[in-house]
């Protein structure tokens, strides 16, 4: 978890506000990320509802290539679910590319998991490319090293 909140320090994960006066600011979080994680509460309707609302942002603002990954939070309140697995299942099969799964943030369950996937497809997805500047760098550490002529012992002190 340390480690999350400190990428997130970092900036390299974002967490979007859901309420809507938010919306200008949200935008410019969808440029440029590679990764997008959609999360409702399965005891809450009305946030599995907003999905579609969040989905046309994507669209709009969200590189087509960005991994999208639904996460149903709250598995630990299951009595109180409202939204099916199957449901959201369904909604997220409709969408190209988008995986699904649940999650307790409370218990710490599956938090990991998700962003480990996350990460490790976003970097399947990315070419294996050495920026020629960084090459000729690494090319030039390989030359051999000058050689250092053996140290000259130190001249004797003359004593009078
Ligand atoms: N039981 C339970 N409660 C949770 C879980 N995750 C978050 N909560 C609670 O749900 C409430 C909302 O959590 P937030 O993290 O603020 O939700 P959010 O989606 O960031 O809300 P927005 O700021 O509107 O985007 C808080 O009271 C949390 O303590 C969970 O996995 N299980």
């Amino acid at each position: 978890m340390l480690f999350w909140k400190n990428a997130a320090r970092l900036g390299l994960i974002r967490d979007t506000a859901g309420q809507e006066r938010f919306n200008s600011i949200t935008s410019a979080y969808y440029r440029g990320a590679k990764g997008i994680v959609l999360v409702y509460d399965i005891t809450k309707q009305e946030t599995f509802e907003d999905l579609p609302k969040w989905m046309k942002m994507i669209d709009k603002y969200a590189s087509e290539d960005a991994e999208l990954l639904l996460v149903g939070n709250k598995l630990d309140c299951e009595s109180d679910r409202a939204i099916s697995r199957q449901q959201a299942e369904r909604f997220a099969s409709r969408i190209s590319g988008m995986r699904f799964c649940e999650a307790s943030a409370k218990d710490n369950f599956n938090v990991d998991e998700i962003f480990l996937k996350l990460v490790d497809d976003i970097l399947s997805k990315m070419p294996l490319e050495v920026p020629s500047k960084e090459l000729s760098n690494s090319v030039l550490s390989l030359q051999p090293e000058p050689e250092i002529p053996p140290e000259l012992p130190p001249p004797r002190m003359r004593c009078c």
